[in-house]
């Protein structure tokens, strides 16, 4: 039996008397592309920045390609690709130079012109670095966290303050990744990211995780229920329903016709992450409010 490349069981890391990662456990398989979700202050950055050898954790058992991270040689490094939340590389070196450097690292570095062309920054080759705006620079850090072949890709909030044709480049390149058999650790606050690159996904809420699965299975069926909503007599109705075809049937039956305003939509990932961090972020609060 293979064992997963990422393994953490009942993490906790406490900041003094504060619980940042309060009991979480998880696995990652071979292969997958695994999304951690959750609010500002989670505990999300926490968690990856223990599994990639950077904090160290208070106390649980934790696995990254068969090794405790704070044991982690650099053998057990290179197979890594690290993009950590805010490096804003600004270096005085061109884009090319700084690639070409840091693929001498690794025992079998990408092409670094194949990197910079999947990245989009074919035309910045030779710009420094510190010449580059905020989302090309972001897109160096990228570049940076593959250039190494990784197995383990950790990819904290990747495509913040990419214009939306950077972000969907990107999706591309990650899909063209996976398709290579990369194993993927995501954090981001763009839901549909989420929805579109992983495969399952975590949430992690006040340091608990409060919901794990497949990403088309997060938040259980009753929060996937469709709605309908129509318009009678100048108001808008509206009804949820795992049945929406029959109500806009009767709907039709009822008008004699074209129902006014007829729309059936399903809950987003969006929608539904966002009911789920609402209700538990509340319980959060009347139970510190009553302890
Ligand atoms: N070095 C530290 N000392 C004390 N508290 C810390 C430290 N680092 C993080 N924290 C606290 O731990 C909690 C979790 O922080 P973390 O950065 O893991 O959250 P996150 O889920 O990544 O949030 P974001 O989405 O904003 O990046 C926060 O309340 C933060 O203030």
């Amino acid at each position: 039996m293979t064992t997963s490349p990422v393994q953490v069981r009942d993490l906790q890391k406490f900041y003094g008397s504060f619980k940042a990662v309060d009991g979480i456990s998880f696995d990652i398989h071979e292969g997958e592309t695994f999304a951690l979700l959750g609010p500002n202050g989670a505990g999300k950055s926490t968690t990856i920045e223990i599994l990639e050898g950077y904090r160290n954790k208070t106390s649980g058992d934790v696995h990254v390609l068969g090794v405790e991270p704070s044991r982690g040689g650099l053998d057990w490094k290179a197979q890594l690709g690290i993009v950590l939340q805010s490096t804003g590389e600004s270096g005085n070196v061109s884009v090319v130079e700084q690639l070409t450097h840091f693929a001498g690292y690794y025992p079998h570095p990408r092409n670094v012109s194949d990197v910079i062309e999947a990245v989009g920054l074919g035309s910045k080759a030779k710009t420094r670095i510190s010449k580059l705006s905020g989302g090309q620079r972001r897109r160096v850090d990228v570049a940076l966290g593959i250039i190494g072949r990784p197995k383990l890709l950790f990819l904290d909030e990747p495509t913040t303050g990419f214009d939306p044709e950077a972000r969907r480049q990107f999706w591309d390149l990650i899909n063209q990744l996976k398709a290579e058999g990369t194993t993927i650790l995501l954090t981001t606050h763009y839901l549909d990211e989420a929805a579109t690159l992983a495969d399952r996904a975590g949430v992690i809420v006040g340091g608990k995780l409060v919901d794990i699965g497949p990403i088309d299975a997060i938040g259980g069926a009753s929060a996937r229920v469709p709605l309908v909503r129509w318009r009678q007599d100048g108001v808008v109705r509206s009804e949820r329903t795992a049945e929406p075809a029959t109500l806009a049937a009767r709907l039709y039956a009822e008008a004699g016709g074209e129902v006014d305003g007829l729309e059936i939509t399903r809950p987003s990932l969006e929608d539904i992450y966002l009911d789920m961090v609402g209700n538990h972020s509340t319980a959060l609060k009347t139970a510190e409010e009553n302890a």
